[in-house]
């Protein structure tokens, strides 16, 4: 079983020197590749210590950029610390009330018609 690290402890890794990062709930010690790094030691000094997963993906690294991953992971966030994913988003709220919303219109026009007859 792969070594599971607190969110608490990443974040206590957040210096040039001792860099960590995770990336889809997985923990990157990416201190020595900082220097490597073709986006620059900056880009990754600003999120030391913490979820870089949108920030990684929105650059929108090659496969080769993806493999490179492996060599730098350290252990894979605690469970604990990965927010669980409700099975009812805000997406699915607002299309029930949409919904909602246009059978309400259309019950009300059909009646008015039909009071109308
Ligand atoms: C932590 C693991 C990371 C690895 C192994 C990695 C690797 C790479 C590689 C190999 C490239 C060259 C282009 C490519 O092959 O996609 C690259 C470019 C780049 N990366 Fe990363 N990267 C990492 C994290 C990040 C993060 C967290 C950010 C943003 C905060 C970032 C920002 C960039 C930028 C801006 C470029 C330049 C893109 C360009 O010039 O087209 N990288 N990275």
């Amino acid at each position: 079983m792969s070594k599971e690290i607190r969110l608490a402890t990443v974040k206590q890794h957040n210096k040039p020197t001792d860099l960590w990062v995770v990336i889809d709930n997985k923990v990157y010690d990416v201190t020595k590749f900082r220097l490597e790094h073709p986006g620059g030691e900056d880009t990754l000094v600003d999120v030391a210590g913490r979820d870089a997963t949108k920030d990684f993906n929105d650059v929108g690294h090659s496969s080769e950029a993806r493999e490179m991953l492996k060599k730098y992971y350290i252990g894979d966030l605690d469970a604990a610390d990965i927010p669980k994913k409700s099975p009812i988003s805000c997406r699915h709220i607002a299309l029930a009330l949409g919904a909602a919303f246009i059978g309400i219109s259309l019950v009300y026009v059909i009646r008015r018609g039909v009071a109308r007859n």
